[in-house]
């Protein structure tokens, strides 16, 4: 055997042995009754195999029926046992799962919740990986947790196995030594192709996530309108099984090659069970045995057949193997590390000077720096505006400044030090966002805007008077049952809103933060969907009010630089670093790209002025 063949051996027995330590997070009721189960199980083929042999030696040993009760009841007994715990097993081993799997995917989402930033979630590979730990698999549901309790069924197996092997060596050594060999052997054949075809369903994990995504993104009502107007449905069902045939055509030859090769396994199994009855057959021809042992033998041996035989647990170990060491991988990625390594300064409780000192930054996996070198202050309680062309940086540059990615060069300090030396979690908590890309939550108008600060008990003239303030106050009124009204369609009664009420309603959740402790209030592009009389009234209602009334900082991006054009500075982010900074009247004195940029603009609307005039 190989090297490379052994490592992989004693990985994959490290692995099937990190599945039988997830078997306690089953609870220890569930785990004691499970293990009762499955050694009752294993005591059921060579018990059933004594008890018939004796039943049938004594019927024709006795002439009355007074000499059978006991091997009757015997054999009652086992078999009612048998039944008994075949049913128990089922609920047991469900709810063993059901509880290791759920522990297994907390456990999921603190990984991938814990981690300091966000940076993890744009790998390729993590993300597979995630998908891998959560899938269900094939036509029964294949997880972890099946996998754990496939080990127990499996060692219940083993041992029936052994046990009926040791009845029938009772009378026939040779014959139980060599069928309990030949029916390992032919389990581990049969195990080892299908540890194959384990490694093909691993390896093609990102297939079946992009074959989920176009199955989500046509079955859903969010990408209705868009796929019925571009008549996208057939196309993307194409997409769909393309990626299902590229990964289940390797699937099915190899499951073919499998049918294909099993030609030794019937062989064997044919010799073995030709021998079972031949050689107890033999002994009762020759008068050494009675009728009684050769049912014994015969069962003993079927027992051994059966016990030893594979199934679906075996499929269940393989394939969780595999989401196991996904798991792993996730677990030993850089970015767990990040959990607990964050600083640990309690981040400033009011208005902060914060300074990007030649902050540079490039994604993970990508070559292009996104800033480079990028000087700026923010002062405390100024309003900043930040302006530049698609893909300039500034979603990034809030990214880093919120914590959720960290430079790559240079650094971040707030008041003088390092951001990266506070409690990101802390900082979380001076900091409100409205991103270009705001959560809609399926829940009602109350709790979509008191998520700005979870922590806090809500009350509603709290709730409410964030909504004035964001210009939600009239539609929350009018919606059916006010705050209570669930805002989707997918729950009976619920309502959808347009995108502008919606931008609204994140703008509240922004105002209801600020409110409550956080004076970094970060807008990205806070009024693309509002319409003009709201986007005129912004300013003063959202912007002004903050930092004005509250103090605190306010960071503006805006492609419509009539939202951004009252900022008490402006900067123009260009190349991953500032290219111009100052107040509008500055920016247009300077007479730079700002300056062109805001003519161009405004040229727009004086030749629309125009137009309507001449008409
Ligand atoms: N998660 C990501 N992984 C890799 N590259 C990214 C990621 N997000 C953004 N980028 C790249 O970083 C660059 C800056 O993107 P960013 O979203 O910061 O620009 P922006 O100035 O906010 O653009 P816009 O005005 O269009 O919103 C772009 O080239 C973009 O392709």
């Amino acid at each position: 055997m190989r090297r490379a063949e052994v490592g992989h051996r004693l990985e994959v027995l490290r692995l099937r042995r990190a599945l039988l330590a997830l078997l306690p997070g089953a609870g220890r009721g569930v785990l004691g009754a499970l293990v009762g189960a499955h050694l009752l199980g294993s005591l059921a083929p060579g018990g059933i195999a004594v008890a018939t042999g004796w039943l049938l030696t004594s019927a024709l040993d006795t002439a009355g029926a007074g000499g059978i009760v006991a091997p009757l009841a015997l054999v009652a007994v086992l078999v009612l046992l048998g039944q008994c715990v075949e049913i128990a097993r089922e609920p047991l081993d469900l709810l063993a799962v059901r509880r290791i799997d759920g522990r297994l995917r907390s456990e999921l989402r603190r990984r991938v919740t814990g981690p300091r930033g966000i940076a993890h979630l744009d790998e390729v590979g993590y993300a597979d990986d995630v998908a891998r730990v959560s899938e269900a698999g094939g036509w029964r549901t294949r997880t972890p947790g099946t996998g754990a309790v496939g080990q127990l069924t499996l060692a219940g197996r083993l041992l029936g196995a052994t046990l009926s092997a040791f009845v029938l060596a009772w009378y026939a050594p040779v014959l139980a030594v060599g069928l309990l060999g030949v029916t390992l052997l032919m389990r581990a054949g049969i195990r080892r192709q299908w540890v194959r075809l384990g490694g093909i369903w691993d390896s093609r994990s990102g297939d079946r996530r992009r074959m989920k995504y176009w199955a989500d993104t046509l079955s859903g009502p969010r990408d209705a309108k868009e796929i019925r107007l571009f008549g996208l449905g057939v196309w993307m069902t194409e997409r769909h099984t393309d990626h299902g045939r590229a990964w289940l055509t390797e699937i099915w030859a190899e499951r073919r090659g499998i049918l294909r090769r099993q030609w030794w396994t019937f062989l064997l199994a044919l010799g073995a069970g030709l021998a079972a009855l031949s050689l107890p057959g033999a002994a009762l021809a020759a008068g050494e045995i009675g009728a009684g042992e050769l049912i014994t033998m015969v069962l003993a041996a079927w027992g051994v057949f059966t016990a030893g035989a594979m199934g679906h647990e075996a499929f269940d170990i393989e394939y969780a193997v595999g989401a196991l060491r996904a798991f792993e991988r996730l677990a030993a990625h850089p970015s767990a590390a990040e959990g607990g390594s964050g600083g640990t300064l309690p981040a400033p409780t009011a208005p902060t000077h914060i300074c990007f000192k030649g902050t540079g930054f490039r994604y993970p996996g990508s070559d292009r720096v996104v800033l480079d070198g990028l000087d700026l202050d923010i002062r405390p309680g100024e309003v900043l505006g930040i302006v530049g062309r698609n893909g300039a940086g500034k979603t990034t540059m809030l990214k880093l400044l919120t914590g959720l990615q960290s430079p790559t060069a240079g650094s971040i300090t707030l008041d003088g030090v390092d951001l990266a030396d506070f409690d990101v979690d802390s900082w979380r908590r001076r900091v409100s966002p409205v991103f270009q890309d705001f959560l809609h939550y399926p829940l009602t108008a109350r709790e979509n805007i008191a998520l700005g600060a979870p922590e806090v008990d809500a009350d509603d003239a709290a709730i409410l008077s964030a909504a004035d303030a964001a210009g939600a106050r009239e539609l929350i009124e009018r919606l059916p049952d006010g705050l209570d009204t669930l805002l989707t369609r997918e729950h009976t009664g619920g309502v959808d809103l347009s995108g502008g009420q919606w931008q609204r309603i994140a703008i509240a959740r922004a105002l209801f933060a600020v409110a409550h402790g956080r004076h970094l209030l970060v807008l990205d592009e806070p009024t693309a969907h509002l319409d003009v009389r709201a986007e005129t009234e912004f300013y003063d209602r959202v912007v002004a009010a903050v930092s004005g009334v509250r103090g605190s900082t306010v960071v503006l991006i805006s492609h419509r630089l009539s939202t951004v054009r009252r900022a008490d500075r402006i900067v123009l982010l260009e190349g991953g670093r500032t290219t111009e900074a100052g107040s509008h009247s500055e920016l247009m004195d300077l007479g730079g790209d700002y300056a062109d940029l805001y003519q161009l603009q405004a040229s727009r609307f004086v030749a629309d002025e125009t137009e309507w005039t001449v008409v």
